[in-house]
């Protein structure tokens, strides 16, 4: 088995020398390189016999007036990253966009979230992409978070979690928190180097129960045993805005579908990554919903 230094996989080359990462998933070193065999192994693949229901529903909460397109990229992320149904709760202003880009996805009030009843029926539930910061952003983190299963946490509501950090305590156990460089300081304070961003990060995996997945060139997830998942596939063609807001919409579709929050989150950004490499093969940049709309041709060909 060959093993790799892990500052190969810093931009500040900051690892001590000694820590080396393991190929695959099931290494028994801490650090472990998402392969593609792990991801196809991961990847299950759909049943004859089955329905929309059989694929779980999911809850996307996100968008404003001004950031309305990072819900619709959520949703579409979710989409196509087969959950059986996907609704979005968005502002009521956002609507006809919805029902224009996506006629597959359903909508549900902001006002609905406030009868926690309506939330039952969701297998998985994505908050915070283009949420603002201006809305009543707590109450909707309450909302998902009253029903004690995971939530998937991007964006402006990390950045609530920042800014209250008494909600940390009341994240639901194997939620997966998605936060890039900035999000992640933000929330669990300014990091000098990646190797130390990354130890803060597993140790508050470890105390919240949580999966922390580390956006980057090459992305860290982290589980709440603190073992360090890193993902190889992504290309820097991707940097541009609204990709990390598919990654969440595909976080979602995962868990909606049965697979468990650090499974899902290994697969989304190996998958989301490897259809950014797709197309970027002959692109010089590749949008985030040419992204979005490529991955179940990604999953397609995991499967073969
Ligand atoms: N179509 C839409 O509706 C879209 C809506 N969106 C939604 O808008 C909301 C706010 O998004 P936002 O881009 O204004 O703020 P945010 O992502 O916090 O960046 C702030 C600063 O942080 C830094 N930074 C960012 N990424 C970094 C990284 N990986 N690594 C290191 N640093 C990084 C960078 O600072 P710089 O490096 O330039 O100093 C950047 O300027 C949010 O809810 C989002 O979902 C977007 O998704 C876009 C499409
Ligand atoms: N240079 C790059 N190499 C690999 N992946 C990248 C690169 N730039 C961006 N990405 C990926 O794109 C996503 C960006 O997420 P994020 O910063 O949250 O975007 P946004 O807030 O605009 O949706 C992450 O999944 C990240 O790994």
């Amino acid at each position: 088995m060959s093993h790799k230094i892990l500052s190969n996989y810093l931009p500040d080359n900051s690892a001590p020398a000694a820590i080396i990462v393991g190929e695959g998933l099931t290494s028994t070193a801490v650090y472990k390189l998402i392969t593609a065999q792990d991801v196809k192994r991961l990847l299950r693949p759909r049943k004859s016999f089955s329905h929309k229901g059989t694929y779980g529903h999911a809850l996307i909460i996100a968008g404003q007036e001004q950031t309305m397109g990072a819900a619709l990229l959520c949703a579409t992320g979710c989409l196509y990253g087969g959950a059986g149904l996907t609704t979005a709760s968005i502002p009521a202003l956002g609507l006809t966009a919805l029902n224009t880009a996506l006629p597959e996805v359903m909508y549900l009030s902001r006002e609905a979230l406030e009868d926690r009843t309506n939330l039952e029926k969701f297998n998985s539930i994505a908050i915070g992409p283009g949420l603002g910061r201006d809305e009543p952003v707590a109450g909707l983190l309450q909302a998902a978070f009253s029903r004690n299963k995971p939530v998937v946490i991007d964006a402006d509501a990390i950045n609530l979690l920042a800014k209250e950090p008494e909600y940390l305590g009341s994240i639901p156990e194997g939620s997966v928190l998605t936060p890039h460089m900035k999000e992640f300081d933000g929330l669990f304070g300014e990091h000098h180097t990646w190797f130390h961003r990354i130890q803060t990060a597993r140790e508050m995996a470890k105390k919240y129960q949580i999966v922390i997945v580390l956006k980057n060139q090459y992305t860290f997830i982290i589980d709440q045993r603190s073992s360090v998942y890193i993902n190889q596939t992504g290309n820097s063609a991707m940097a541009q805005g609204g990709m990390g807001d598919v990654l969440t919409g595909l976080v979602a579709a995962l868990i909606a579908q049965g697979y468990t929050p650090s499974d899902a989150a290994v697969l989304a950004c190996n998958v989301h990554g490897s259809s950014g490499d797709a197309l970027a093969a002959n692109r010089y940049v590749v949008t985030a919903s040419q992204v979005a709309k490529h991955i179940p041709e990604i999953l397609k060909a995991l499967l073969k």
